[in-house]
């Protein structure tokens, strides 16, 4: 196997490569970029016209899809996965990663679409690299953009597998992408209805990709994934990559369908969040509870039919989502 293969074992000893570029016998290059970052290129006679961004470990813990990359990336330096879609490989957070947290001093994933301007540290730096790098390899004109940035939760959930699809004014999201993700074994979708500070949220804001955060199953350390189960994501990616893909058609199969009905903003170190410890992802809210109160008798009390709450996390900095309210979607504004 090719030694930039192992861009995990490179990202954990925090070593650069002494070769930044390698290339296969069949001609697929491997370019190391910086820290957590790899391109591959195949042939230009095999060349497919897609540009595909997997990026994982933005947040550190998150185990499971950085276990995820390291292999597809294996495959590709083994020659055993034949690139047919020029890829980059990000890891996130290389410095949470080595610590196996979520963040050192902040979310990176609340620090794009240019809050990392706003801030300072070491994280904001890395947020505004990886944009950089998500911008570079996204600038060649005509070709098929697409973004997967993998995660797992905090948190166990009612819905195992799904997607959170970004928005931006003007665009409609795409039936077609939302059957691709029922075929890789996404069980949901929630459809973003404002602009967003995630990694995702800048790649399909600003650079024109189709993109999409993944919550792949619950968080765990290296080597306890053996609960999440990534098969049909994993098999799909390698048709993506190869561009063996099957066409998918519009069926969306089963999918469920969310969009946000209100996202809760922690204000203060008042904020208080009625919900067990150990609630679900997805569980069911009735209508009048109430969710959440914090300073100035601000109280969060649901109000919406069918209304379900993810993410919850009252532990979030002031400021900070500490939950979305969701509910059912028709589906009726999709592309
Ligand atoms: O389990 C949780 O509370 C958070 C899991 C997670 O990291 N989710 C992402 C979602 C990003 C998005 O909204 O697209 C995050 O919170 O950054
Ligand atoms: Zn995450």
């Amino acid at each position: 196997m090719l030694a930039l293969g192992k861009l995990l074992e490179l990202t954990l000893t925090d070593h650069e490569p002494a070769e930044k570029t390698q290339v296969t016998p069949r001609g697929v290059r491997l370019r190391w970029l910086g820290e957590g970052a790899l391109e591959v290129r195949p042939a230009e006679s095999e060349d497919c016209g897609l540009d595909l961004l997997l990026s994982a470990g933005i947040h550190g813990n998150e185990t499971a899809p950085i276990e995820l990359l390291e292999r597809l990336l294996h495959g590709v330096a083994n020659g055993k996965i034949k690139p047919r879609a020029r890829v980059l490989f990000l890891f996130g957070n290389p410095a949470a990663i080595r610590k196996g947290e979520r963040y050192i001093e902040q979310d990176i994933n609340r620090l794009f679409n240019g809050r990392h301007e706003l801030s300072s540290g070491f994280e904001a730096l890395r947020a505004a690299e990886l944009e950089q790098f998500a911008r570079v390899f996204f600038s060649k004109p005509e070709r098929t953009r697409l973004h997967y940035d993998l995660h797992t939760a905090i948190r166990g959930s009612k819905i195992e597998q799904f997607a959170l699809y970004p928005y931006k004014e003007g665009r409609t999201h795409s039936r077609r992408e939302l059957a691709r993700l029922a075929a890789a074994g996404m069980e949901a979708v929630l459809l973003q209805s404002k602009s967003s500070i995630t990694f995702s949220a800048f790649t399909y804001e600003q650079l024109e990709a189709e993109a999409f955060t993944l919550e792949l199953g619950k968080a765990r350390p290296f080597g306890q994934n053996e609960g999440v189960n990534l098969d049909k994501l994993e098999e799909r990616l390698i048709q993506i990559i190869e561009g063996t893909e099957p066409e998918t058609g519009d069926s969306l199969d089963g999918l469920k369908l969310f969009s946000v009905a209100r996202e809760i903003i922690k204000h203060s170190d008042h904020f208080h969040l009625h919900l067990p410890a150990d609630i679900e992802n997805f569980a069911e809210l009735s209508k009048g509870y109430l969710l959440a109160e914090d300073l100035a008798e601000m109280r969060w009390v649901v109000e919406e039919e069918g209304a379900r709450i993810i993410f919850p996390n009252p532990k979030v900095k002031n400021g900070l989502r500490a939950g979305i309210l969701i509910v059912p979607d028709s589906g009726q504004r999709l592309s």
